[in-house]
């Protein structure tokens, strides 16, 4: 099994938005349009996106995307599945060589949005899964977002750029230490629930 290019390996996300509002076509289409998704593979249906390549564009278009869909105001949901090393992953190997540089970025840095996560790690195939997950959980501590343990899942609270990075070096961590990892989560922002 060879799931490595160069240093860094494929990963990808598979996610939905769904925009509480008569206008979901129009957002979900314009955010999916207004991003810079040139550095991944990228692949659309009526249930949801998946794209593929390196992490850093992996997170860097997620988070773009779910930021200009929240910028309208509505309230936003977005739920989705991180992964990486998955075995046979193969065919989008020509993304791995992009450049590192998130492009989206400048885009969206003066978008603040507040928003709440629920995240879970499933780092596969461990007989000692806890330990990788209680090890990242402790970390997230320090990230500039509010951490909570629910059910099943941890809540952070904040704006979305740290929630993002939060999620990012949560699923590095994990995968440095494990071949492959998913990660599951739910954002949501601007609900009616906290105004
Ligand atoms: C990120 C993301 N990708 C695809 C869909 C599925 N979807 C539902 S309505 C619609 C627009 C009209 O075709 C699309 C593409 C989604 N909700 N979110």
């Amino acid at each position: 099994m060879n799931n490595y290019c160069g240093t860094s390996r494929i990963s990808g996300c598979q996610f939905t938005l769904y925009p509480m509002s008569d206008k979901f076509v129009d957002i979900i289409l314009s955010a999916l349009n207004e991003v810079d998704t040139s550095k991944v593979w990228k692949q659309t249906d009526d249930v949801s996106t998946c794209i593929r390549g390196k992490m850093v564009h992996i997170f860097d278009v997620t988070k773009a995307i779910f930021l200009h869909a929240a910028k309208t105001g509505e309230h936003i949901a977005m739920s989705g599945t991180f992964s990486i090393g998955c075995p046979g992953d193969s065919d989008a190997d020509v993304y791995m060589d992009k450049t590192d540089t998130p492009i989206n970025e400048s885009n969206v840095k003066e978008i603040n949005q507040e928003a709440g996560c629920k995240f879970s790690l499933y780092p596969l195939g461990r007989e000692d899964y806890m330990n990788a997950i209680y090890e990242q959980i402790d970390l997230s501590k320090h990230r500039n977002v509010q951490v909570s343990s629910t059910h099943y899942a941890t809540r952070l609270d904040g704006d979305v750029h740290d929630i993002f990075q939060a999620l990012y070096q949560s699923f590095d961590s994990v995968q440095e230490q494990v071949s492959h990892v998913t990660m599951t989560f739910s954002i949501s922002a601007n609900s009616p629930s906290n105004r």
